[in-house]
């Protein structure tokens, strides 16, 4: 199967594990994930793979991935705005950073929602992970009733705006955008491949308007929501869409390793 979207841009497969697995499950998941995909002659060249475990367990998997030099990536869930001082129970930039993250979530929905995370909150992340060289993932989705309206291209490139406006070209060319309708998570309802494409394209072209053409076609744009082996490698046809963002199937090796070698099981459910 060949993908149709541009070959300059890695496909990339981040699980993001949320409140899930302590620090001796993150050893075990992580171990296990790369003897499968090693096993299964998985080039890190042509998907990129990366976990995003709770702060907790950080260390563990970072002694593992340098020790061991597993090829996985790892990044946070979320970070501070501020880089230091007087922010109890904040996690700064800095720190994930000497941790050997790449990547940090920003704006997830779970945030959004639950810690009532405004879009300027979510900029000043974006804002905290480049200066400490991380990149974010920037989450961005509506919620069912502003689908049902048809506004959902509006909603989301309205917080994609509100998080990178004021950013230069090279700033914004190191960030990923991940669309996850919020009535897709955790409810087993994916967003069908058109749906995705849809607001993906419409998210790289919000892109092309706030940096260049040239940073929007190199800015990668995941889809999230309901992401399992059987219905990755249909996703992943749609030219806009260049990796996903799994929560749940995540937590399984076997189904994340199978999202991960999508390309190797495209045609069979599963
Ligand atoms: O960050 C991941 C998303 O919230 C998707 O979660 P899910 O795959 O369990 O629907």
């Amino acid at each position: 199967m060949s993908d149709a979207r541009a070959t300059t841009r890695t496909p990339l497969m981040a699980g993001n594990w949320k409140m899930n697995l302590d620090h001796l499950q993150a050893t075990h998941l992580v171990q296990k994930l790369d003897w499968t995909l090693r096993d299964a002659r998985h080039d890190p060249a042509d998907v990129e793979v990366v976990v995003l475990p709770p702060f907790t367990d950080l260390r563990s998997v970072q002694t593992l991935v340098q020790g061991d030099q597993l090829f996985l990536r790892y990044g946070g869930q979320d970070l501070s705005p501020h880089d230091e001082g007087a922010y109890t129970g904040d996690i700064s930039g800095a720190f994930l950073a000497k941790l050997g993250c790449t990547y940090v979530a920003v704006g997830h929905s779970e945030r959004r929602e639950g810690h009532q995370e405004s879009d300027e909150l979510v900029g000043a992340k974006v804002r905290a992970a480049l200066r400490h060289d991380l990149v974010p993932i920037l989450c961005v989705g509506e919620p069912l009733e502003v689908r049902r309206s048809g506004d959902h291209v509006e909603h989301v490139v309205t917080q994609l705006r509100a998080a990178l406006d004021g950013l230069d070209a090279g700033q914004v060319s190191r960030v990923v955008v991940a669309y996850e309708p919020v009535w897709a998570i955790g409810t087993g309802e994916v967003a069908t491949p058109d749906d995705a494409q849809e607001v993906c394209a419409a998210i790289r072209a919000a892109v092309a308007e706030l940096a260049d053409d040239a940073t929007a076609a190199a800015v990668r744009v995941l889809y999230g929501g309901s992401v399992k082996p059987g219905n990755v490698a249909e996703l992943m046809q749609r030219p806009d869409v260049d990796g996903a963002l799994v929560g749940g199937a995540s937590l399984s090796v076997e189904d994340f390793a199978s999202i991960c070698r999508y390309r190797a099981h495209a045609g069979s459910a599963g």
